[in-house]
């Protein structure tokens, strides 16, 4: 049984088939010195009213009600957790667009935060927030999750894949310029080091969560020197972890074949660089209901911050219409992160069953409560 389990068993151990059907939602950490070390510090950050103190951003759009619905759950749940809200509304420094002080700051003394959607402007505009985040405190790998909620039919029963994105470079640094006028270059950015840190991470969290296989996901075939680089790498590193298998595809034909049929990836971890993962893992998300349903966990050496796959959704904020399960199995994931298992897997439970009885469901997935009543449904669960 997963509750009370130290990730500071080995490797091998994790392997076992009990563990593994639990840890969907957990993240795993390059090496069992870095988890040790950040226990350690969550540990250390306990009050004297034995509570945890986490930062939460609420976010954009749908963030402050789904951002609810996980404080009354909890608070229903008595997980002791303090949540320390922060504003990352961007002020101008410098002539630079920053994220406050007193946000950054926040992150930095509880090692963890929790965070709703940041919504980016189209074309002029603020820099993704999202990104200022992931760079800042250089959260390389971000964990996303995707797997079938039992009783809620879609066209396929068994998904459980699981993506790994790099999550500081690629395309996605957007680093662009105006060549001359009616050209614009885009500068796709890939180092050895970014990439191989998140492919050692790849490899080891597919041992910790017993999945066999690594597969890179890449187009090499074009971007010969980028990807290139990235897909050589992960073939080199794949000699320092004989245990786990070691293949490659094109993005192209990944995209196809999940679609298709998302069985034989089940078995796998999926590692890519940053927009291809950003891409594939919508695209996960809608094999198993929607964005609605899909965590994800932005994985760094100081700090990590857990988040909803989906964005500010401004087509339903603000109606009491958004799904809170990402977000709230976001929280999960950071739970089982804080070693707080017990808690995780109780709420947990009481998500998946209130979505198996089919009857307190928000819209997205064919019912007809409200962010709020589901939350309530998923508290009598509990
Ligand atoms: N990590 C983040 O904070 C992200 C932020 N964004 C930002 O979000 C904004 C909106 O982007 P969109 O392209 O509209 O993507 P989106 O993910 O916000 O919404 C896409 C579709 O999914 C639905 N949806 C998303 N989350 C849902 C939930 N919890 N419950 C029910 N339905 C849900 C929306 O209603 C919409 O129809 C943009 O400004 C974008 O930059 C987008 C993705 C991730
Ligand atoms: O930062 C944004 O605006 C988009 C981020 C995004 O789509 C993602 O992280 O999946
Ligand atoms: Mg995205």
């Amino acid at each position: 049984m997963l509750a009370g389990r130290s990730f500071a068993a080995p490797a091998r151990q994790c392997l076992r088939t009990s563990v593994r059907s639990q840890q969907i939602y957990r993240p795993a950490f390059v090496s069992q010195s870095r988890y040790n070390s950040q226990v350690a510090k969550f540990k250390g950050q306990k009050g004297s009213d034995g509570k945890y103190t986490v930062t939460l951003i609420e976010g954009d759009g749908i963030g402050p009600e789904i951002a609810q619905s996980v404080k009354d759950i909890y608070s229903a749940a008595n997980v002791p957790i303090k949540w320390e809200s922060v504003d990352v509304t961007p002020t101008l420094k410098d002539g630079k667009t920053v994220i406050p002080d007193e946000a950054i700051d926040s992150v930095r003394r509880n090692y963890v935060a929790l965070k709703g959607p940041l919504a980016t402007p189209v074309g002029k505009g603020h820099v993704s927030l999202n990104l200022t985040l992931r760079r800042t405190f250089n959260l390389f790998a971000n964990v996303r999750p995707c797997k079938s909620i039992q009783g809620y039919k879609t066209p396929y029963d068994n998904v459980d894949t699981v993506l790994i994105r790099e999550n500081t470079e690629g395309e996605y640094s957007g680093i662009e310029h105006v060549v001359v006028d009616g050209v614009v270059q885009s500068i796709k950015l890939i180092t050895r080091e970014a990439s191989e840190r998140v492919l050692r991470f790849a490899f080891q969290y597919a041992q910790s969560v017993g999945k066999p296989k690594v597969r890179v996901v890449h187009k090499a075939t074009i971007m010969k020197m980028s990807d290139g680089l990235f897909l050589n790498l992960g073939r080199e590193i794949a000699k320092d972890y004989p245990d786990v298998e070691f293949d490659a595809e094109l993005l192209d034909n990944a995209c196809l074949k999940v679609v298709t049929d998302p069985t034989p990836y089940n078995d796998k971890v999926l590692v890519m660089p940053n927009l291809y993962g950003d891409i594939l893992s919508d695209m996960c998300a809608g094999l198993i209901g929607g964005l609605g349903l899909t965590p994800s966990g932005n994985i760094g050496d100081e700090c990590s911050i857990f988040e909803a796959v989906h964005g500010s959704a401004p087509d339903i904020a603000g109606k009491g219409l958004a799904n809170p399960t990402a977000l709230l199995l976001s929280s999960i994931m950071m739970l089982q992160h804080m070693g707080l298992h017990e808690h995780a897997n109780k709420i947990q439970a009481a998500i998946f069953k209130t979505l198996a009885e089919g009857k307190t469901i928000t819209g997205d997935l064919g019912g007809k409560s409200k962010t709020h009543e589901y939350a309530g449904a998923v508290i009598k669960n509990l």
